[in-house]
């Protein structure tokens, strides 16, 4: 089927690498099973999503890959080229020896050759495989970024990913890698809705060319790392109401606000009629009054670190 995503240049020293701007999200909470996981996939391809975002944690990756080869097999996409798949490093593997190995397990998992961006999914490090949520802050560190990174440019140069990049990083985070990158990040995926809207870190990826991914677009609502607030905004009920959308309909309030910033956009649904939902927002656009109504909207992160790991200030000071 025709595809009416729009895309974005990514940069990155591989010339023309481009991202669509809306992705499907594949963490779930509660899990689904693999099956329902993979139907959700191979529907939101039917829907249009050719941009998916998985992570080793999510265990996600599998039934992505599954969803892919059927995608392929019944003709809904002819290449997987076609396709934009992003995983991420997770927190065990964030020592510089494991990363080659951990991506090398997202590509059997997709059972893909490559991935189109491959990202440090927190700039955290555990000290072994932890079970327990929270984790104990004993065992949490900030990762050693020089040496990861230099393995993760190592990943783009071996071909097994088409760029590089970084999740929930801060500004100063940023700024390290960039005095010793020979490959900057192309990515920094972040919470960002208009409850969140991350103005500062915005325009600092602006200015040094880093693309900005919004996750948890829709405030995560039913998840254990979100909540309601996005669904209870008045202000935002009041836009929709005034644009004629449902008040369910609010949720394409974020997702436009999100692209008319300049960023892509993850946001999950695995129900049919919600994913199609979401893809409706880019045959209208917000007006300057109702650009200005959510600028001004009370700022409250929810995806804290504190959501999976104990909290710990010495920890927080160092991000
Ligand atoms: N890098 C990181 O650290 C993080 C990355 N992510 C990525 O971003 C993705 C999206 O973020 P996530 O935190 O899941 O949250 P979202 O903000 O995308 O919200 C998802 C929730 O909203 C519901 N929803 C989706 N569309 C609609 C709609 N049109 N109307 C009403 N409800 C809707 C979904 O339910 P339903 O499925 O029933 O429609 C689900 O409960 C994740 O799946 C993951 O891939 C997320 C968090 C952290
Ligand atoms: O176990 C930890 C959690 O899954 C944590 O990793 C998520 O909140 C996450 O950052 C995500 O990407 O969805």
């Amino acid at each position: 089927m025709e595809n009416k995503v729009p895309i974005v240049s990514v940069v990155s020293s591989f010339s023309g690498l481009t991202m669509p701007v809306i992705g499907m999200g594949t963490a779930s909470y509660p899990p689904v099973d693999a099956g329902t996981l993979k139907s959700a996939i191979v529907e939101a391809i039917r829907a249009g999503y050719r941009h998916f975002d998985t992570a080793f944690i999510y265990g996600s990756e599998q039934p992505l890959g599954a969803a892919i080869a059927e995608a392929l097999s019944i003709g809904l996409i002819k290449s997987r080229n076609e396709l934009f798949i992003t995983s991420k490093l997770w927190c065990t593997y964030a020592e510089p020896d494991l990363v080659i190995p951990a991506i090398k397990m997202s590509l059997e998992n997709l059972q893909l050759e490559y991935l189109d961006l491959y990202l440090i999914h927190w700039p955290l490090k555990f000290s072994k495989e932890v079970s327990r949520l929270p984790v104990p802050k004993e065992e949490v560190s900030v990762i050693d970024i020089k040496s990861v990174w230099s393995a993760m440019e190592e990943c783009q140069l071996l071909g097994l990913t088409k760029a590089i990049g970084v999740s929930n990083f801060s500004s100063r985070k940023l700024e390290e890698i960039l005095s010793f990158a020979k490959i900057p990040p192309a990515v920094n995926q972040v919470e960002m809705n208009p409850l969140w809207q991350q103005k500062e870190l915005n325009e600092y990826c602006k200015a040094k060319g880093i693309h900005v991914s919004a996750h948890s677009p829709l405030g995560s609502k039913g998840t254990l790392w979100g909540d309601n607030r996005i669904f209870d905004c008045h202000a935002l009920k009041e836009i929709a109401e005034a644009k004629g959308k449902t008040i369910a309909q609010r949720w394409q309030i974020c997702l436009r606000w999100v692209y008319e910033q300049g960023a892509s956009v993850i946001a999950k649904s695995f129900n049919k009629k919600r994913m199609e939902e979401n893809l409706e927002i880019f045959d209208w656009s917000l007006s300057v009054e109702e650009l200005e109504k959510i600028r001004g909207l009370p700022q409250c992160k929810f995806n804290s670190i504190g959501t999976f790991i104990e909290p710990s200030a010495e920890l927080e000071a160092q991000l």
